[in-house]
C-alpha cells in the first residue's frame, strides 16, 4: 500500500484527480469505479475544471458507481444518480449510456443486482475504483458485521451511517434504510484502488482500516489485501497512524 499525506484539501483534491486523469490519458477507454459522500466532491471538481482546459476526455470511458438508496427514484435531490450529474456526469463528455449506478428504484432489487454485476463483468475488470471510508468502516455500503458479500446486493444500512447522511436530508427520517451496493469482491477486483479519506473524525477508522486486523467488522480492513492500494489522506486523517 503507498499512503501519501497531503497538507490542505485543494493539494489532495488535485493529487486524487491527476490519478484519475493520468489513467485516462493512457486509457481512453478506461473503466472507472466512482463513489459519492462529501470526500470526492472536491475530486470531481478538479476533473471538470481540468476536462473544461481540454486535457482529456471522459467520450469512451465508462463508469460503475459504488451503490445507489434503495428507494430513492433517480430524479430525488439525494440520489447518488442525481449527486453524479451534479458533480461530475452534467459538466464532461461522457455519454449518458457508459454511466451506470444501481437503480434504487427496481421493483425487483435482487434482479437488479445481478443486472448490475453482470454490467460490470462485460465492461471487465475496473481500472481503478475510487473509495472513502465510513466512520464505522464502511466501503460504499458494504457495512461492518459477521460475513461481507462479494457481488452487488441489497444491504440494510448502519444507524450510523444514515445519522452521518442524514444531513444531506431534511431529517433523519427520510433517510433511507437500505441500498444497493458493490460488494466487497467486485471492489478488490479492480485493478487500482484510491482510497481518499480526510478529517479528524475519520483518524481511528483510518488507523483500524490500514493497520488494525483484517476483518469483516471493519470492511475497509479488507483493503489491506490489495495489491495496488493508493491512500491519499490529509494531515488530520492520518494522524493517528503509526
Ligand atoms: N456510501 C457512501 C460511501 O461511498 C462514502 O465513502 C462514505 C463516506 O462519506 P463521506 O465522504 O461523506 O464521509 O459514506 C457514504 O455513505
Amino acid at each position: 500500500m503507498n499512503i501519501l499525506i497531503f497538507d490542505g484539501d485543494e493539494k489532495l483534491n488535485e493529487a486524487a484527480a491527476n490519478i484519475i486523469a493520468g489513467l485516462i490519458q493512457t486509457k481512453p477507454r478506461a473503466v472507472l469505479g466512482l463513489a459519492t459522500g462529501g470526500t470526492p466532491v472536491g475530486i470531481y471538481r478538479h476533473l471538470v475544471s481540468d476536462f473544461k482546459l481540454g486535457m482529456f476526455s471522459f467520450k469512451e470511458v465508462t463508469t460503475f458507481n459504488l451503490d445507489e438508496y434503495a428507494g430513492l427514484p433517480a430524479d430525488h435531490p439525494e440520489s447518488y444518480y442525481a449527486y453524479m450529474r451534479r458533480n461530475l456526469f452534467d459538466h464532461i463528455d461522457i455519454q449518458p449510456f457508459q454511466t451506470h449506478l444501481p437503480n434504487g428504484k427496481a421493483p425487483d432489487a435482487e434482479e437488479e443486482c445481478r443486472r448490475y454485476d453482470e454490467l460490470i463483468d462485460k465492461a471487465g475488470q475496473l481500472d481503478l475504483q475510487l473509495l472513502g471510508l465510513g466512520h464505522n468502516g464502511h466501503i460504499g455500503f458494504n457495512e461492518p458485521g459477521d460475513e461481507l458479500i462479494g457481488g452487488t446486493h441489497v444491504t440494510e444500512l448502519a444507524e450510523a451511517t444514515r445519522e452521518a447522511n442524514a444531513r444531506y436530508f431534511q431529517s433523519l427520517d427520510e433517510v433511507p434504510t437500505r441500498a444497493l451496493t458493490m460488494g466487497v469482491g467486485t471492489i478488490l477486483k479492480a485493478k487500482m484502488i484510491l482510497l481518499v479519506v480526510k478529517g479528524a473524525d475519520k483518524a481511528d477508522i483510518v488507523k483500524r482500516a490500514l493497520q488494525g486486523p483484517i476483518t469483516t467488522k471493519c470492511p475497509g480492513s479488507l483493503l489491506q489485501t490489495h495489491p495496488n492500494l493508493v491512500v491519499l489522506l490529509d494531515q488530520a486523517a492520518a494522524e493517528k497512524l503509526a
